[in-house]
């Protein structure tokens, strides 16, 4: 790992305070794409929706990026937003576009490692140098690195030219989805990561206990409910699915979230694998990036870097949900 200095990369471990807490900081291009270019919430205006203007940086091991991904293929931007896609090791120089299988390179930069994105978005940066990255190509530059505004963009910004139908952020239902998200970041999507990178028992338990609390609770609401919010599909879901997809495969071994399983949940298992069988969703989730990029690229945590061979998953098996 490492990050960005005024625009010079510099090699160190994920960033944690001194109780041994990780910590994960706030992404710095927040601009928006909007269907005229008109500002967005954050940053500044001038990105507006144009099919073939914007390139997707991913890597398919992060379940950020996978939200973004995820969005590309519900509202069929496929051919308007291109994408790369890195190698899952995430080595001394962080992301790379080394070629393997499953890897994209950048014909829009060149790039041979995401962080010389950042560096061509602005040349004296001091960022972590993070996937999902939209990149503009007609101000080279990023408009964003933050995935939970990039989903929102694709969800809504083309559908002027031609994006799917759906909504997945409708305005009727928007505080109970930020309430929702609100919860899930904190203990699930992020808790992984502050089970996972705690260097003192104190920090694992306070992130594990309040981890599966949550599972806990998402398993009571969807008894009652086919999705978060009811009969309709919505960001909350996606934004849960990208975790709870690398749950068993990941989470529960490497980040030592082992009180429960995914499968151990009726409803939550049966839920994942709806949402992973709906059209092109499989098509986004790559197991052997995930599993290799957590297990290889994490010396801190498991310094063999030996991948695991199981768990056998079987995520195409009937979910008996609806
Ligand atoms: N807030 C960002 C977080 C993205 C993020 O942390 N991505 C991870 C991969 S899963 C990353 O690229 N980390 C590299 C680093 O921190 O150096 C988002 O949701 O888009």
């Amino acid at each position: 790992m490492g990050l960005l200095i005024n625009g010079v990369w510099q090699e160190n471990e994920p960033p944690a305070d001194a109780g041994g807490r990780f910590l994960r900081k706030d992404a710095v291009f927040r601009n928006w794409v909007t269907a005229d270019g008109a500002p967005g919430p954050t940053g500044n205006g001038g990105f507006a929706a144009e099919a073939g203007r914007y390139h997707l940086y991913v890597s398919l091991a992060c379940p950020w990026a996978h939200r973004t991904l995820i969005f590309r293929e519900l509202k069929g931007l496929q051919s308007m937003i291109p994408v790369s896609v890195t190698h899952w090791l995430m080595g001394k120089q962080g992301w790379s576009f080394e070629p393997a299988p499953g890897v994209v390179p950048d014909h829009v930069n060149q790039a041979s490692f995401v962080h010389d994105l950042y560096a061509l978005a602005d040349l004296d940066v001091t960022t972590r140098a993070t996937v999902p990255v939209l990149w503009d190509t007609f101000t080279k530059s990023i408009v964003s690195n933050e995935s939970a505004d990039i989903i929102r963009m694709f969800n809504s910004a083309f559908d002027g030219l031609g994006a799917l139908p759906g909504d997945y952020y409708p305005a009727d239902l928007r505080i109970d989805i930020d309430a929702v998200n609100a919860r899930v970041y904190d203990t699930l999507n992020n808790g992984v990561y502050k089970a996972g990178f705690a260097t003192t028992q104190a920090a694992y338990e306070d992130a594990v206990f309040p981890l599966f609390d949550t599972l806990d609770w998402l398993e009571d609401r969807l008894g009652t409910r086919r999705y978060l919010m009811g009969d309709r599909l919505t960001e909350a879901d996606w934004r849960l699915f990208t975790t709870l997809v690398r749950f068993d495969a990941v989470y529960v071994g490497h980040f030592k979230c082992n009180l429960r399983r995914l499968i151990d949940y009726p409803n939550l298992w049966g839920y994942a694998r709806e949402l992973y069988q709906l059209p092109g969703v499989a098509g986004t989730v790559n197991f052997d990036h995930i599993k290799r990029h957590y297990y290889m690229s994490h010396a801190n945590v498991n310094p063999s870097a030996v991948v695991p061979a199981g768990p056998l998953l079987d995520f195409m098996a009937p979910h008996g949900r609806g």
